[in-house]
């Protein structure tokens, strides 16, 4: 029974192009992702900053098109419908209901002038019509599950009166509140201190494991992906360019930009006993995109076919796909990691 509901397909992103007007043209800042997250998974993107992570994560719940002028080509099937043909008025019945996000910043997503209280209990009261009473007792059950000590307390109390780790559990226990589905988690940790950040982790894996909730996690901290996640696709400039099951990922990291991010993490590098390459520079502006492999202008081993030609997405063993021409023609022998 368990395989059966792992083998179904929750979401599926197919071909994703997310279009920006900059100087009167559509740049695209997602390039043609897919990916599937099957229920009860953790699904992380990697990337550094501006590589489309947040992008592409909000573009499933629709967040910008209320702000921005956006073009959207391909398909993000949820269950099966195609949320980029519905209208933003049946969105906001799935946002929060079906699948939630949770930010970086606690603050930006709670009402300053609300109780916590009273912002969870009308989550539930929208979505799940429960009566005021009702909802109040659940929001008390969802504090205590985000492992809140006082949560009768807490739920009298305004954000600002919280630390930032509190404030995220609140957070946290009001995107849960309608057992969602899916939780988008972008960046959840990155703004708190390394004790609290661990909590967090924790929390959001032991929440997955006990009610099943799949989680697209967005970071640009491989340590973060190695502690939390099943599987694992690194992004750059807009595209996919490797992913695997998180194992897989870090005992084999086969694209130059996965091995540099690695090298970011000090002590795997010892463990490994093999330097990897740094990597240089900073993702380019959109409207710089490279013609050939966009990682091309950073990448040590870049030659004439990487900077005409884009690579293809070439799987290397089973689940494990790499966007690099190294591996393109068949010479996986070639040595990526530079000496
Ligand atoms: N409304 C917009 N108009 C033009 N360009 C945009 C717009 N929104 C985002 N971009 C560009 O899209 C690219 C990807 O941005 P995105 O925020 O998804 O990156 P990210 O990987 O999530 O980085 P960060 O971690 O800093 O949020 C960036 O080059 C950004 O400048």
């Amino acid at each position: 029974m368990m395989e059966e509901k792992k083998n179904e397909t929750l979401l599926e992103i197919k071909d994703l192009k997310v279009s920006f007007p900059v100087h009167k043209k559509w740049l695209p800042a997602v390039d043609g992702v897919s990916l599937e997250i099957h229920p009860g998974e953790i699904t992380g993107i990697v990337g550094e900053s501006g590589s489309g992570k947040s992008v592409m994560s909000q573009s499933i719940l629709r967040l910008r098109d209320h702000d921005t002028a956006v073009r959207y080509e391909g398909e993000i099937l949820f269950e099966g419908e195609n949320l980029l043909q519905k209208p933003l008025s049946q969105m906001r019945d799935i946002r929060g209901n079906q699948i939630s996000v949770i930010f970086q910043d606690p603050l930006n997503s709670l009402s300053p002038v609300h109780t916590v209280g009273n912002q969870i209990s009308e989550v539930l009261i929208l979505h799940k019509q429960l009566s005021k009473e009702e909802a109040g007792k659940r929001s008390i059950q969802m504090l205590k599950m985000t492992g809140i000590p006082d949560p009768e307390a807490c739920m009298k109390k305004y954000p600002f009166e919280l630390s930032g780790g509190m404030q995220q559990r609140v957070m946290i226990a009001m995107a849960l509140a309608c057992e969602p589905k899916l939780l988008i988690a972008d960046e959840p940790t990155t703004a708190l201190d390394v004790t609290i950040q661990e909590q967090i982790l924790h929390l959001i894996r032991d929440l997955n494991e006990r009610l099943g909730m799949s989680v697209l996690f967005i970071t640009h901290d491989m340590g973060v992906v190695s502690r939390i996640c099943h599987s694992v696709k690194v992004m750059y400039l807009g595209q996919v360019v490797e992913e695997a099951q998180t194992q897989e990922l870090f005992e084999n990291p086969c694209h130059p930009y996965t091995q540099g991010l690695l090298a970011c993490i000090p002590h795997l590098r010892v463990e490994r006993g093999k330097e990897l390459p740094m990597i240089q520079g900073s993702v380019p502006s959109l409207s710089n995109i490279p013609e050939g492999c966009h990682f091309c202008t950073r990448c040590s081993l870049a030659d004439d076919t990487c900077r005409n030609c884009p690579p293809p997405l070439v799987e290397i063993s089973p689940g494990h796909k790499v966007k690099c021409w190294k591996y393109a023609d068949g010479s996986k022998e070639r040595e990526v990691t530079a000496s």
